[in-house]
Parts: C-alpha cells; sequence; structure tokens
C-alpha cells in the first residue's frame, strides 16, 4: 500500500527495516518522554484560521542565512544513513537538492561529506548543503573536518551543544548495539585519531566543549554559525551575544536528556529571549504541515526533520525521501491556504491557540 502520510511512511520503513536498527532510528533516552512530548505538544496547539482575506495561492519559499530554499522544511542531521538504505547519504543528498531544500550533512555521516556534496550537485544547479559538528577535543581534527566541509562547498557550520554526553538509548542497549556493522564506516573520521580509522567509537562527545570552542570556531571559519540544541533562554541569549548567526531549537528528537521540554513548547521562550535578533529553526516531532505551521506561527523560520527522511529512506531511497518532502510541502501549502496566508510570513502568532485537552 501506498503510504498517504509521513506515518505511515514509518510503518513501511519499519516492515523493511532490520529490527535492531528501526529501534536506533525511533528510539530515544531513557524512558522516551521527550520524543513522545515533541509530537503531542503539537496536539495541544490548535489552528485559529483567519477567512475572506482573498490571499493568493501560497509561496512557499524562504531565505535562511543567504540562501534560498524552496519551502520551509529543511533535512535535520542524522547519522548513518547507510543502515536505511544502501543508497544512503547520496540518495538523501539528491532527494533535498531536487526538492530545492537545505541537507544539513551529519558529520556521522556514512558517505563523506564531499560525495553527498557531487552527488547533491548532479541534480541541482545551487543546492545548499549545511555541516553538522560535533566539536572534538582534538582541535586539530575539528579544525581540519571544518575546512573539508568548506572546500566541499558547505555553507553553514551547524553546531550540535545538546551532547556534552552521549544520551542513554535503552533500546540499543538491550540490541547490544553500539557499532556500526563490518563494512560501515563514518566516512568523515577516517583521519579521527585513536581507534580504527571512521569508527564511530571515536568520536568523542565532551562535557568540556564550552562558548571558547565556539569562539575559536568562529576565528577560524568565515561560514555561519548555527546552534543546534540550546533550549535555555539564557543560553540562547548568550549565542547571540557571542555572534552566533542562528539557532536551531532541536532537543535531539527525544535522544539526549529525557524529560526535555518538547521543542515547539520551548520556542517561544527562546523566541522571546533572542527578539527576532537571528533566525530560528526548529526539529523534533514534526510531521504534518499543520506542525509546520504552528512552528512558524510560535516563531520559527523554518523547521527541520529527521524521522521522517529516515522513514523515506528506508522504504524507498531516493524516491521514498523525495515523496515524504513533497508531502510535507503539500500539507503546508495546504495548511497555509486554510488559514489565509499566502506564505510563511503572513503567518502569525495569533493562528495558533493552546488547548486544554488532546482531540
Ligand atoms: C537516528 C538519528 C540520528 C541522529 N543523529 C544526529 C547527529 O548525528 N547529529 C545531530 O546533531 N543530531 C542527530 N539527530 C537529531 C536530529 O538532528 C534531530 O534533532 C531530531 O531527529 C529531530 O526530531 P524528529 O526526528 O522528531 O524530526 C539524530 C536523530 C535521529 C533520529
Ligand atoms: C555517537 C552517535 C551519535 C549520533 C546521534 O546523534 C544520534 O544517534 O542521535
Amino acid at each position: 500500500m501506498d503510504p498517504v502520510n509521513v506515518r505511515e511512511f514509518e510503518a513501511l520503513a519499519r516492515e523493511r527495516l532490520d529490527p535492531v536498527h528501526y529501534d536506533y532510528f525511533a528510539g530515544a533516552a531513557q524512558d522516551e518522554i521527550t520524543v513522545r512530548a515533541n509530537e503531542s505538544a503539537f496536539v495541544r496547539l490548535a489552528l485559529v484560521p483567519r477567512v475572506l482575506r482573498g490571499a493568493a495561492a501560497p509561496a512557499l519559499d524562504v531565505t535562511l542565512l543567504g540562501a534560498d530554499a524552496s519551502m520551509p522544511i529543511v533535512l535535520s542531521p542524522t547519522a548513518f544513513h547507510r543502515l536505511a538504505h544502501p543508497d544512503a547519504e547520496r540518495a538523501t543528498a539528491r532527494a533535498a537538492a531536487a526538492a530545492g531544500t537545505i541537507m544539513i550533512a551529519a558529520m556521522l555521516s556514512t558517505v563523506a561529506i564531499e560525495d553527498i556534496a557531487a552527488e547533491a550537485g548532479k541534480v541541482a544547479a545551487d543546492p545548499t548543503l549545511w555541516f553538522q559538528l560535533y566539536v572534538q577535543p582534538d582541535l586539530g581534527f575539528t579544525e581540519a573536518i571544518v575546512r573539508r566541509a568548506e572546500a566541499a562547498g558547505c555553507r553553514a557550520l551547524v553546531v550540535t551543544v545538546d551532547s556534552p554526553a552521549l544520551g542513554r538509548h535503552e533500546r540499543n542497549d538491550r540490541n547490544a548495539f553500539h557499532d556500526l556493522p563490518a563494512g560501515m564506516r563514518c566516512e568523515n573520521l577516517r583521519e579521527l585519531r585513536g581507534g580504527e580509522p571512521g569508527s564511530v567509537r571515536q568520536v568523542v562527545l565532551s562535557p568540556e566543549i564550552s562558548w571558547r570552542h565556539l569562539d575559536r570556531l568562529r576565528e577560524i571559519t568565515p561560514l555561519p554559525i548555527v546552534l543546534k540544541g540550546a533550549l535555555h533562554p539564557l543560553d540562547a541569549r548568550l549565542a547571540v551575544e557571542r555572534g552566533i548567526d542562528a539557532l536551531l531549537v532541536s532537543n535531539h528528537g527525544g535522544r539526549q536528556l529525557d524529560t526535555m521540554p518538547a521543542t515547539i513548547d520551548q520556542l517561544p521562550f527562546v523566541a522571546e529571549a533572542v527578539e527576532g535578533r537571528v533566525p530560528l529553526l526548529l526539529d523534533g516531532g514534526v510531521r504534518r504541515g499543520t506542525d509546520v505551521v504552528k512552528a512558524l506561527a510560535l516563531g520559527a523560520r523554518a523547521v527541520a526533520v529527521g524521522r521522517p527522511v529516515l522513514w523515506g529512506l528506508a522504504a524507498d531511497g531516493e524516491a521514498g525521501v523525495t515523496r515524504v518532502l513533497e508531502m510535507l510541502r503539500a500539507e503546508t501549502a495546504h495548511t497555509l491556504t486554510l488559514c489565509g496566508c499566502d506564505g510563511p510570513s503572513a503567518v502569525t502568532r495569533d493562528l495558533v491557540r493552546e488547548v486544554r485537552c488532546c482531540h
């Protein structure tokens, strides 16, 4: 049966994937409270549409850090696409580029960043890739990988800051899934010293990473820096003061600290703290066009999706990712029309209201 929405793609992916790998993708930290909250918080928000506005058919395009995206939906960085499909990040890159949107390529990809960029370049004249970085205490490696991302044409660095330690995933513990299967490598890590080249076990998620490392990144690269995973309003404010260019409001899909708030619930607090001085993106639980519009209403310039892309990839490779992105695009356009908006910039805060019970 052909999936008609993102949730049905998840069901299809589940049928196709090794159950251990499905658990890695779907799972989250400890009691998985935050990952569930990300989705259920959208249910608690109602859309209150405007009528009779005579709005034109919506145009979805947005500008993010100087790059044009054909819709306010980009791809969150997710590791290990080869677990989902043999074409791995190559397929994802082609689908994102063909959709005219931004792929945030994960440092822990199973295809090298140069090859991801080359693949995107095959289907679009000017594709936009951003590079997600886990700052490594090995500063030589960190600088070298930033240079690789620059040379590959990445237009921003997305620095993940919610991971001073690895989240505790009990599904992975139960399945004894702690490494990539033989033959799969983190292709960006071949130069990281400290173990078998390309092994994910070499990655250090260190509590010693601090604002000083961000300052250092700012010195060594002209690329805009997006901070991914700062949820506290005080950190959001510090980020703006430190010259960070954008924030991706994220709780890592519930995979780091369990019981963090749903991102859509936290977004208004972050928006209030930054006072429009930098653009905000949001990820976590976005599964419908209505979710996209709610995030725009509460202060996001765009959203990002993690698992939906993996479900599309696992279900049907590049075509599956394309279908997922096009479903979300169509649903977003439809929602905007029903709300009386002719585009993302017409979405205002008053279109969203919190409701007490779930629908
Ligand atoms: C399987 C998987 C792997 C991920 N890998 C990374 C990663 O390497 N770096 C990172 O910053 N975030 C990673 N994330 C978090 C995503 O970037 C994103 O924050 C999250 O998936 C968004 O929530 P959603 O899956 O509900 O859309 C990963 C998420 C998943 C599900
Ligand atoms: C060291 C593996 C981290 C990958 C990741 O960020 C995730 O699975 O959420």
